[in-house]
């Protein structure tokens, strides 16, 4: 692993990588089935009527990395508009990247055709959050599940139906209604007909966005569960987009942290909801309320002052500093000069921890046991 002074600056495109293999560290994961190495989505804004020119861009995502490991779920988590539908868009290539490149088992699919990336929709595969307009209407379930095997073009109809019919029933729908419409199904039933397309013809990478967030929370926990149960037998990775912090410890094994096109840290699980070393991931956990009502009441809350800034003008330097409560508070003059100035890079402060802050909550482990912060019961209801 590269020490911190080798780490790159997460941030401009333009940054150049420093590890021996031209990896970003937080991408550089010797098991990893995807590696996004300091990807980039800007979508141009223009002006003019005859003739168009960009005035701008809105910089939804700037330079990520992170990787994903075969069979395990990495959330991604942020607050609205911190660019995770966009990042889980550019790794099914729903979208086009910027910059960056994206190797998954080994290739970099980045500049890849549609036409080519044809054979690649096979092993990795999108689950969408609104569970009435990612189906067609005017489709049965029996040709929206089925859907996948014919662009595959290898099994009979009789083949497929039978293929269908079994992939209803483990997903939890009765195979009869195989001729039925997505308006016949409840919200929970139509996100299962989703569920059972994106896994028919058993990709190893699913990205999940925001895939129970439309959903009754009684309902959730069901799907959430399928997702597990779907993942350990057929050995799934998902990449769970959610805003929900709760959804989000209750499945992943790695957590990334976004804020303005960028990730502010990244680490497994268990150390970021119980030692969270970023200002920003900081806020977002003590905005979670704790069972203990004792604890509720000694609870700190760290509020975040200030609007979302426009991803079109992004600050200068670490993008969180107009937001932070550190910066605010405990920096001197020239701390926060550098915050203002120098973008930080995604490094690595304890094992397997990164965070892209020049000066993390190093006291964050003794905050967080005081504060309850791992007392926290985030699971779903069941
Ligand atoms: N096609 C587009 N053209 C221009 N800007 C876009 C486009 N798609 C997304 N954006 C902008 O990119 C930024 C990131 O959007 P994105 O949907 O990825 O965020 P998000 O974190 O998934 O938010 P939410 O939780 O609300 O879905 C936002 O400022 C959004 O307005």
């Amino acid at each position: 692993m590269s020490t911190a002074a080798e780490l790159p600056e997460q941030g401009t495109t333009s940054t150049a990588t420093t590890s021996p293999a031209g990896i970003s560290p937080a991408a550089d994961d010797a098991d990893a089935l995807l590696r996004v190495n300091n990807v980039s989505k800007h979508f141009p804004i223009k002006q003019g009527i005859l003739i168009q020119r960009q005035v701008g861009a809105v910089k939804a995502v700037d330079g990520v990395s992170f990787a994903v490991r075969a069979g395990e779920t990495l959330g991604l988590v942020g607050e609205s508009g911190c660019g995770k539908s966009t990042t889980g868009r550019v790794v099914t290539k729903l979208l086009e990247p910027t910059a960056g490149e994206i190797y998954f088992g080994g290739r970099d699919i980045a500049k890849l055709s549609r036409g080519d990336m044809r054979s690649l929709r096979t092993d990795i595969q999108m689950i969408f959050q609104d569970p009435y307009s990612s189906l067609n209407p005017r489709h049965t379930i029996g040709t929206i599940v089925g859907a996948p095997f014919h662009i595959q073009n290898t099994k009979t109809e009789r083949g497929i139906k039978a293929e269908v019919q079994s992939l209803m029933e483990r997903v939890g729908l009765n195979p009869e209604h195989y001729n039925r419409y997505p308006h016949e199904f409840s919200g929970g039933q139509r996100q299962r007909i989703g569920i059972a397309r994106a896994v028919a013809l058993r990709p190893k990478l699913i990205v999940c966005d925001e895939p129970v967030s439309a959903l009754d929370v009684s309902i959730q926990a069901q799907v959430v569960n399928l997702l597990e149960d779907l993942q350990s037998e057929f050995g799934l990775a998902y990449i769970f987009v959610a805003h929900d912090l709760s959804v989000v410890r209750h499945i992943a094994d790695r957590v990334a942290v976004m804020y303005l096109g960028k990730i502010m840290e990244l680490t497994d699980r268990d150390s970021l909801y119980t030692t969270p070393v970023h200002p920003y991931t900081h806020s977002l956990m003590s905005a979670v309320p704790v069972p203990d009502p004792k604890k509720e009441n000694r609870r700190e809350r760290v509020l975040l002052i200030g609007d979302l800034p426009s991803s079109i003008n992004p600050p200068s330097g670490c993008v969180f500093h107009t937001r932070c409560p550190k910066f605010r508070t405990a920096l001197s003059e020239s701390e926060r000069q550098r915050c203002v100035s120098d973008v930080p890079a995604l490094e690595i402060k304890r094992p397997a921890h990164f965070a892209a802050c020049h000066f993390p909550e190093v006291r964050a482990d003794i905050a967080a046991a005081e504060d309850g912060v791992a007392d926290r019961n985030l699971a779903p209801t069941d």
